[in-house]
């Protein structure tokens, strides 16, 4: 059998796939292997785009998310996304790793998670980035940069402790995955492509696609 001939991408668990496959990305990436692009749209289709951070991914994310699975990250629901998001579910994301020749594409509705879930999260982060998503008006027009140095300023001397709590419009989003598509580059653009589909009973699909 040649190399070209070879399945890289076979049936299976798509999570478990995603796992193998990040683990290597954290490995030889240089920065952020959770970088991924978001698509959101708004109810009449237009189309908008930004990198987020995963911060959480599995087929069972833990006692937070009751036991769910998915794709988590955390933003600001007053920002563009989350008011695209309130008005339409529906996202992709895309992951490509070009230090592995890789990319990934999820789609589905996102839910929002738990308020002890996005607790737990927040208050894992650094205390300085804590405050400045507590001082941001995410996606807001802001009339100088310094103004928002002196919203960090404000709400830091309101906190000496440094203990910043979550702004109840800071949280997260899990990705309910309806389609997990993943591409592995091969020689000559002869690429490997195979498609999940989830069944609706827990279980998936895939086939594979022409490049
Ligand atoms: C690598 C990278 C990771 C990012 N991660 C996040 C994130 O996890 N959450 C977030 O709210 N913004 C994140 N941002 C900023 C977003 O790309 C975006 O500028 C911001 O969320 C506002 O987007 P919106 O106006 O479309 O809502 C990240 C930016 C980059 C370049
Ligand atoms: C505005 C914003 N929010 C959240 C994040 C996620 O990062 P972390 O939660 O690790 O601080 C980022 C990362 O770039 C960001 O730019």
């Amino acid at each position: 059998m040649t190399e070209q001939s070879q399945d890289a991408i076979p049936h299976g668990d798509p999570y478990a796939i995603f796992d193998d496959w990040f683990a290597q990305a954290q490995q030889s990436e240089p920065n952020d292997p959770n970088a991924m692009a978001l698509a959101t749209a708004t109810p009449d289709g237009a189309p908008s785009l930004r990198m987020v951070l995963l911060k959480g991914h599995g087929a069972d994310l833990g006692p937070a998310f009751d036991g769910a699975g998915g794709f988590v990250f955390y933003t600001n629901f007053h920002s563009r996304k989350g008011g695209e998001l309130a008005a339409n579910p529906q996202v992709a994301l895309l992951f490509h790793w070009k230090s592995l020749r890789r990319q990934i594409r999820i789609e589905g509705p996102v839910v929002e998670v738990s308020a002890a879930a996005a607790d737990a999260y927040f208050a894992s982060r650094h205390p300085e980035s804590r405050l400045g998503s507590a001082a941001s008006d995410q996606s807001r027009p802001l009339p100088s940069r310094q103004v928002y140095l002196d919203r960090v300023a404000a709400i830091r001397a309101d906190h000496p402790d440094g203990n910043v709590p979550r702004p109840a419009h800071w949280s997260g989003y899990r990705v309910v995955p309806r389609a997990i598509e993943f591409w592995q580059d091969r020689d000559y653009r002869l690429h490997e492509r195979r498609r999940f589909v989830a069944d609706g009973n827990g279980g998936w699909t895939s086939t594979l696609l022409y490049p």
